[in-house]
């Protein structure tokens, strides 16, 4: 009875869903302004709720209500493209985030000097030398392909990271998978599992996108956990663990390789958080990338924020180092904020639930969260909070890492993401060392906007021109 207000439509059947898919941002926003935070439309044959400001709030406070695996998996029903671990599951995800937790973001100490030399190699391999200024386009793409790079060494170690085709396929793992998620579920108008059929329809003639990636890992895998299995045997109490993820999963109790189904159940584990980690911070880094190739007085200022920290510590930064790159910490924030994604994280209501508003949605619902309004609200960011000020938070004490209740990029309570210390860290490294070493601009002397699909932004592809620093 008190559920959210639907909007009104016009043409049956087909409802809002063409003003979502071709101009989600304009009208999501102008629904927010009619019928306030939480408001229903009608979209691929389905009632969604939109919340936003404290209704979203809640969605993060009470979790148990609010359930985002089942809300992903019909986006991206992995648990029909992974053949040993099921996908994404309630279980599967409390030990990726334990892993995440432990071995990666919790080992920043000793990741960093794995991720600087290794993003030094990456910049040198696919930007390289720019003394007559060189023009990428599609710069997400290039970044992807340096981020792989230092992720795969943390996440397998550096023997089995320094196989090209491993390498390769991590990086273009999301990449392979992500056009399903962006498949417009038209579909759902019919019966909301139509179009998983219709997307995993492939997948009955023999193609996967994650089989050839399966098998690349665990060829590459294979000897070098039988060589650390005999260090482990022949060294017992002297034995040095390395701190990769790969040694995470062989000291778990089910970590047995000789068994048929054990190695590529650990790496599909091992797929899930390659899929979570490389194009989310490659994505992060572009974004900071065409952000400040748009402004030339921005890049100076950083730039002499750069050379100082490089000087201090001799090239070689600590954890510690990297915080004190407060003003690039700002700016990778504001852009973070500027991300441009209108609407994220489905989730499926658990049960009739009756926010603090006094608005019910009933159980089964489908929300989306109106991140863009989130993450532009006045109360939090003040009257310019649709501006883009790369300083806004140098003197606000609040790190790019920092969830609060607006700055909701890495999502928010129990589920907020546990990769983002290790994902802030590696955008800011990247970035410094472009900055210490290239001018870079936009080609066309503008700021770029991003690119948008229904409720979802990408990079511009446009041109941007690298030129060394002398
Ligand atoms: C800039 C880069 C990144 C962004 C923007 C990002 C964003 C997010 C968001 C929005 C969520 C959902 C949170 C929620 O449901 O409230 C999430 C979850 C998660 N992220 Fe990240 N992420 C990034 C990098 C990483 C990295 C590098 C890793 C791993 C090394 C990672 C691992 C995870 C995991 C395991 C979850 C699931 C958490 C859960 O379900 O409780 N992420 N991330």
């Amino acid at each position: 009875e008190n559920e959210p207000p639907l909007v009104p439509y016009k043409i049956p059947i087909l409802g809002h869903t063409f003003s979502y898919l071709f101009n989600a941002k304009k009208f999501i926003k102008e629904c927010k302004e009619q019928y306030g935070e939480c408001f229903s439309i009608y979209v691929f044959g389905h009632v969604m709720t939109v919340v936003s400001r404290n209704s979203l709030s809640e969605v993060f406070r009470y979790p148990d209500n609010f359930d985002i695996t089942s809300g992903l998996k019909e986006h991206l029903p992995l648990y029909l493209l992974f053949s040993y671990n099921g996908g994404m599951s309630n279980e599967g995800n409390k030990f990726h985030i334990k892993s995440v937790r432990k071995q990666i973001s919790g080992k920043l100490d000793l990741n960093i000097s794995v991720v600087q030399k290794y993003l030094s190699k990456g910049m040198e391999k696919w930007i390289g030398d720019c003394k007559h200024p060189k023009t990428v386009y599609d710069a997400w793409n290039m970044i992807n392909n340096i981020i792989a790079i230092p992720i795969a060494n943390v996440l397998v170690g550096e023997e089995a990271a320094s196989h090209e085709d491993l390498v390769n396929s991590f990086g273009k793992f999301a990449f392979d998978l992500g056009p399903l998620l962006f498949i417009p579920p038209l579909l759902s108008f019919i019966h909301i599992k139509l179009h998983e059929l219709f997307i995993t329809l492939p997948l009955r003639f023999g193609w996967n996108p994650v089989s050839h990636h399966r098998e690349v890992t665990m060829k590459r895998l294979r000897p070098v956990i039988e060589k650390r299995l005999k260090e482990r045997n022949e060294l017992g109490d002297n034995y040095k663990p390395y701190h990769d993820l790969l040694e995470y999963y062989m000291d778990q109790p089910n970590f047995d390789y000789t068994k048929p189904d054990n190695l590529p159940y650990h790496v599909e584990n091992l797929l899930v958080i390659v899929f979570s980690s490389i194009t989310t911070t490659s994505r992060a880094a572009a974004d900071a990338l065409y952000d400040l190739a748009g402004r030339p007085e921005l890049l100076n200022e950083l730039y002499e924020e750069a050379l100082r920290i490089d000087r201090e510590c001799n090239g070689s930064l600590t954890v510690a180092d990297v915080k004190r790159m407060v003003k690039l910490d700002s700016f990778v924030k504001e852009s973070l904020r500027h991300n441009g994604i209108i609407t994220s994280l489905p989730h499926y209501v658990v049960k009739d639930y009756t926010f603090s508003s006094g608005l019910t949605v009933p159980k089964g619902r489908k929300l989306r969260l109106y991140f863009d309004d989130m993450l532009k609200a006045k109360e939090s960011y003040g009257e310019d909070a649709e501006e883009f000020k790369p300083f806004r938070f140098l003197k606000a004490n609040s790190p790019a890492t920092l969830v609060e209740r607006s700055y909701i990029v890495f999502g928010g309570g129990k589920h907020a993401c546990p990769g983002r210390f290790f994902a802030v860290n590696e955008v800011k490294l990247f970035l410094h060392k472009l900055i210490l070493k290239y001018k870079v601009s936009t080609q066309s002397g503008k700021i770029e906007d991003k690119i948008y699909f229904g409720p979802y932004s990408f990079p511009s592809k446009s041109g941007i021109v690298f030129e060394n620093r002398v």
